[in-house]
């Protein structure tokens, strides 16, 4: 299915050499018109070379095709590393113009003659689940009929989505055309090799990753970056933030097209490929790891985002075929155009108001990307929010409509559907908690949100219930993709200062940076027992704290039901030991005294959630297939679900003071007290990282002075 949604870009790119090779038709080379285009290669040397390589294989003459006649695609790609410039999944299957290329297939070369033979289905490759890191063994798998020789096994691309496909090289970009005209500028890459097929290498000209029989497409720091619509001239590109930054420090006004690398840069590493080393995703060094992961965290563009980008010409990232095209060529929309209503809330990132937009009068929600610490260029964490945003659709994940600018480059908006509330602060107003078919409802629209998310390659990272927004229509919406990323495999240590406190799981508190999917599952598990109970599960002050709270509750891990936790940089504080689950007791069968219940089979599903060990935590499509879901009561459906008056605005702002620290304020704390300077981030300003009530309220009275003296965005 992806192979046919690629197939015109297949046939573009490789007819020139489809007449050259005297096997087209049989073995189709792939080729990504970026990567050549970025490095500078001609097409036709590497044609002529490919077809001296088939000659050779053809007449056994290959210096590696003596030993056996029959050999797999694997050794035919190690007798190309003598040509060095292959391209990255060239030889894989694949028929150009040929009705076959949904199909995979495997070359042979048989007595001389290259054939190609179709792999069975149950070869193609689908993920799952989560890759896990830990698992150091599945690096050395060998595939059926497949064999890898590299370590660096990767795992399977996700399976397409029924939904939405997130553009991989979609990237976005704001051109300021003149002093108060902007355009929103965007540019789909096609992908470079079938979802269903190979990954390989983003760097691949020194043939280094020829073994790698199951890997992404080749997604470095060229390719998936986009000259503003002058890619002819731009024969060293440089990423935008790299442009952005040279720019900034120079002084020179952001002039020309600026063009956006994409945020989501250098998630996978293929380190072992490089130096043989398992162990290490990337990097020099540990430092380095630290380094660009605070630096995400901090929300900064900086010297290490360049070299995360210089990292990530070495790396690989899963391939997303495109389906939501945006034409973001037409001139980005003015602020002005949207009326103000009032300010919703003002989170980490930014500010939200409420809107509407002049011309179709929508009510829509602005969130204002916060600007102020970010003295080197467009806060990272909005560029992802909106690269990612912008590129889903999906009926559980809100839906950001375009990008608006204000008066300057400083002001930037997505413009978002609004929704009525979020659901942290629609608890705080209920009276009652949600009932068991109700939290079902909303689980179950959670679920699938999140389900496209992870298909996508893209862990939220900060799923809570104030990020969870629900309408008068029964719908539930995950918004906030601050802190999303995707993600790759074999994953690198990201940052594991993420997920809002109560929210996070036990092995980012104990310091594991190879995580995965498993941190949103702990997170839902979290949020469905909030739903029920009205309150949070867990809500630790430190993260010594929280995961105190987790252990009383669930009881302490051990190397038996979880094994390497001992192993985990935070492991070895001497934590409560409690030996048994006592969740139960927090969520009966039955209740004499109004407090929430739970089936048997609703309390199977919170427990496999609140899983310790990651690995064996339930995965998103288990989860919408438990058991829960489908015995009596049935899950409401969205069309009977209470409606809720619409909250004020102070009140979601008031509501923040009660709120669980989130990772950035913990960031700007630890940075406070290594006698750095702070990051500076909305109610922190006012009071130099100091976010007592007072201090807070002080804030909240200057916010409302602005919303009602300036009446501006
Ligand atoms: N589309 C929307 N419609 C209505 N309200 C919204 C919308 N998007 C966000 N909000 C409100 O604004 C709040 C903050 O938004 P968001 O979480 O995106 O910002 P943030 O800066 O990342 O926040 P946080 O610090 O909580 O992570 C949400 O909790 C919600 O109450």
């Amino acid at each position: 299915m992806a192979a046919g949604r690629h197939r015109g870009y297949y046939d573009r790119d490789f007819r020139s050499r489809d007449a050259d090779l005297e096997i087209s038709g049989k073995i189709r080379p792939h080729k990504d018109g970026i990567h050549d285009q970025v490095h500078g290669l001609d097409s036709r040397v590497r044609v002529r070379n490919r077809d001296i390589m088939v000659k050779e294989l053809m007449n056994g003459s290959s210096g590696t095709s003596n030993s056996n006649d029959d050999r797999r695609i694997g050794n035919i790609r190690n007798s190309e590393k003598v040509f060095g410039d292959r391209e990255p999944g060239e030889l894989s299957a694949g028929s150009s113009g040929s009705d076959d290329v949904d199909t995979p297939q495997s070359i042979m070369v048989t007595n001389g003659v290259v054939k190609t033979e179709r792999i069975s289905s149950s070869l193609q490759l689908k993920r799952k689940f989560s890759p896990i890191l830990w698992d150091k063994k599945a690096k050395k798998r060998s595939t059926d009929g497949v064999s890898s020789k590299s370590d660096s096994v990767q795992l399977p691309l996700p399976p397409p989505s029924p939904k939405f496909f997130l553009p991989n090289h979609s990237t976005f970009g704001i051109v300021r055309n003149s002093e108060d005209s902007y355009t929103m500028v965007s540019k789909s890459l096609p992908m470079s090799i079938d979802q269903d097929k190979k990954y390989t290498s983003g760097d691949n000209e020194s043939g280094e990753m020829e073994d790698e029989e199951e890997y992404a497409p080749p997604r470095n720091i060229s390719s998936s970056r986009w000259a503003g619509g002058d890619d002819s001239d731009d024969d060293k590109p440089k990423s935008f933030k790299e442009e952005t930054c040279a720019k900034i420090r120079k002084g020179m006004p952001m002039s020309r097209s600026y063009t956006s690398a994409s945020p989501e840069i250098g998630e996978v590493a293929m380190q072992d490929v490089h130096d043989g080393t398992p162990d290490r995703s990337f990097g020099s060094n540990a430092n380095d790891d630290d380094s660009v992961d605070d630096h995400d965290t901090a929300n900064r563009v900086d010297s290490h985002v360049m070299e995360e980008e210089m990292i990530a010409k070495n790396t690989l990232e899963p391939a997303r075929p495109l389906q939501r095209t945006i034409n973001m060529l037409l001139g980005c929309r003015s602020v002005d155009d949207f009326e103000r209503l009032n300010k919703i809330d003002e989170g980490t990132y930014g500010v939200v108001f409420r809107a509407k937009d002049k011309k179709s009068g929508e009510i829509v929600a602005l969130k204002k990307v916060k600007m102020e610490k970010e003295k080197e260029g467009f806060p990272l964490t909005a560029l992802r929010e909106i690269n990612i945003l912008l590129s889903i659709s999906h009926p559980s994940i809100v839906d950001v409509k375009e990008v608006v600018v204000g008066n300057s480059l400083d002001s930037i908006f997505m413009v978002m559907e609004y929704m009525d509330h979020d659901l942290k602060g629609l608890m705080e107003s209920m009276k009652q908690p949600f009932s068991q078919s109700e939290v079902k409802c909303l689980m179950l629209q959670l679920l699938e949100g999140v389900k496209c998310l992870h298909d996508n390659w893209v862990l939220h990272r900060d799923l809570k219930t104030s990020n969870l927004l629900f309408n008068n229509r029964g719908e539930l919406k995950i918004c906030d993709c601050g802190l999303s990323r995707q993600y790759g495999s074999p994953l690198k240590p990201y940052t594991h200062l993420v997920v809002t406190l109560w929210y996070r799981s036990p092995e980012l508190l104990l310091g594991m940076k190879e995580y995965s999917t498993a941190i949103d599952m702990w997170s839902l598990g979290c949020i469905m027992a909030e739903l029920l109970a009205k309150e949070p599960l867990f809500n630790g002050k430190t993260e010594f704290d929280q995961l105190d709270k987790i252990f009383r509750t669930l009881g302490t891990p051990n190397e038996k039901i979880w094994p390497g936790f001992t192993k985990l940089p935070h492991a070895k504080v001497n934590f409560v030991k409690q030996q048994y689950n006592r969740l139960r007791e927090k969520f009966p069968p039955t209740s004499f005294t109004g407090g929430p219940i739970l089936s048997e089979k609703g309390f199977d599903l919170m427990n496999k959630f609140l899983t310790y060990d990651p690995v064996k935590r339930i995965t998103v499509d288990d989860a919408l297939n438990h058991e829960w879901f489908k015995e009596v009561p049935l899950p409401k459906s969205k069309v009977f679900m209470p409606t809720f008056p619409a909250v004020h605005a102070q009140e979601r702002r008031l509501r923040r003071i009660l709120k669980s620290p989130d990772p950035l304020e913990e960031q700007r704390q630890r940075e406070l007290k290594q006698g750095g300077v702070a990051t500076g981030r909305g109610s922190g300003d006012m009071c130099g990282g100091d976010k007592s009530l007072s201090c807070l309220q002080m804030n909240l009275c200057w916010q409302n002075i602005c919303s009602l003296d300036h009446k501006c965005f």
